[in-house]
């Protein structure tokens, strides 16, 4: 059987434990109990999740002497809403949370994403318990404490930093996930490597299909490399300040614009919206004189086989650079009026860029609409 690993996160505001291994939805009940004194699980889920892990989670609990109760929600990027967000909200305020409980999220970062800020707003703030259920959520989002929901002003513009209070990342929910929904969340993956692991990313271009057929060892191996290095930089700079945690925003600035231009759907997942704006990060670092050519198609070349799109061409977009640029400027990285870029100067180095014309993006933005 392959080993459970643990990796603590120790964040200015908390620290916590993320717990990877298989089998551990199966012993939800016994990880989380010390962490729900009233012996009640309230668990928030959208219903695609709930179709493959609520009964198997519920035996869970309850073999444990825990009562398990559901909020069953819409799958899908629309559900990081203010509406679900007072759906939530009300709910927990229903079940009588007390700022001592935690709320449990089962899902993806759609649902993780939702459940941390309303646990964040609850009383103030209460706790809350990650069972993430995609790879992205169990790579990324589940751990590190940003939540938001999206407005129509732009991507994850209303939030808050909360972390969790424990984190138990199962591969073995990852059997249940469709393919596309995989390879996106491969991207949150690869990202850790050009960011800041040359050998990581090597090791993904040579594991990577192994990884998507199913290799345990190589989830396992994946999904651990990454929460050491997200728990690295958060423990560093939780709030995004010093510039060590906007390298997590690899490739985010282009990806956010163009999942703010598709409608934040499932025209372009938020995993495949980082891809490309990986490729595009890397292109434009190449443009700029930064990156040799050669790093940035090596990049592309890592996703490809993962079925991952690198040209944004291919997404049959009618407007232009300027309109993306646009999008941009909602970027909460921005600062006294300058928006930095996450830009590369090698693979496994990442630095921010303060000095990024956008004009400049939008010329190259409408090179790579026509490319
Ligand atoms: N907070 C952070 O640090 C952070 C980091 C990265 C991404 N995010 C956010 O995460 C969101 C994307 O998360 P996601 O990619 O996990 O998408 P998601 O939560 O929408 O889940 C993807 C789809 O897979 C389904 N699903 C989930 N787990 C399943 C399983 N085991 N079996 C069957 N179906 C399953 C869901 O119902 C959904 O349809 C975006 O909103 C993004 O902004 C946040
Ligand atoms: O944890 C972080 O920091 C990240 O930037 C991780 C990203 O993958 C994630 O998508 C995050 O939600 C983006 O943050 P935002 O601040 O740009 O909304
Ligand atoms: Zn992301």
């Amino acid at each position: 059987m392959t080993e459970t690993r643990t990796i603590h996160v120790a964040a200015a505001s908390a620290s916590y434990d993320v717990i990877v291994g298989p089998g551990l939805l199966d012993r939800a009940g016994q990880h989380c109990a010390q962490f729900l004194p009233r012996g009640v699980a309230a668990i928030v889920t959208d219903r695609n999740v709930a179709a493959a892990w609520q009964e198997r989670v519920s035996v869970s609990f309850a073999a444990t002497g825990i009562e398990p109760r559901w909020l069953i929600l819409d799958p899908g990027e629309a559900t990081k809403s203010w509406a679900e967000l007072a759906r939530v909200s009300d709910w927990m305020l229903e079940q009588g949370i007390e700022r001592g409980d935690c709320v449990l999220a089962l899902g993806g970062g759609v649902i993780g994403d939702l459940v941390g800020f309303a646990a964040s707003i609850h009383k103030r703030g209460c706790g809350f318990i990650q069972l993430p259920t995609t790879l992205l959520a169990q790579v990324d989002s589940s751990v590190g404490g940003k939540t938001a929901i999206n407005v129509p002003a732009g991507k994850n513009l209303v939030g808050a930093f909360h972390q969790p209070s424990l984190v138990l990342a199962d591969p073995d929910a990852l059997e249940t996930l469709p393919t596309r929904e995989l390879r996106a969340g491969y991207a949150e993956v690869i990202k850790y490597g050009v960011l800041g692991d040359a050998p990581f990313f090597s090791w993904c271009e040579a594991n990577g299909p192994a990884l998507m057929a199913g290799d345990t060892a190589a989830r396992m191996h994946a999904i651990a490399t990454s929460i050491e290095a997200k728990a690295r930089i958060v423990g560093e700079d939780e709030r995004e300040t010093s510039g060590a945690r906007a390298l997590l925003n690899l490739g985010h600035t282009f990806g956010h614009a163009l999942e703010a231009e598709t409608g934040f759907g499932a025209a372009l997942l938020h995993g495949e919206a980082v891809g490309l704006g990986m490729v595009l990060a890397a292109r434009f670092s190449a443009a700029k004189g930064r990156l040799e050519e050669a790093g940035a198609e090596r990049i592309a070349a890592a996703l490809e086989p993962a079925g991952l799109s690198t040209r944004i061409a291919d997404l049959g977009l009618s407007c232009n650079g300027d309109r993306l640029v646009e999008h941009m400027l909602h970027d909460k990285k921005m600062a006294a009026g300058v928006l930095p870029f996450v830009l590369i100067d090698r693979i496994g180095h990442a630095f921010l860029a303060r000095d990024v014309v956008l004009a400049e993006v939008a010329r190259f933005l409408d090179a790579e609409l026509r490319r």
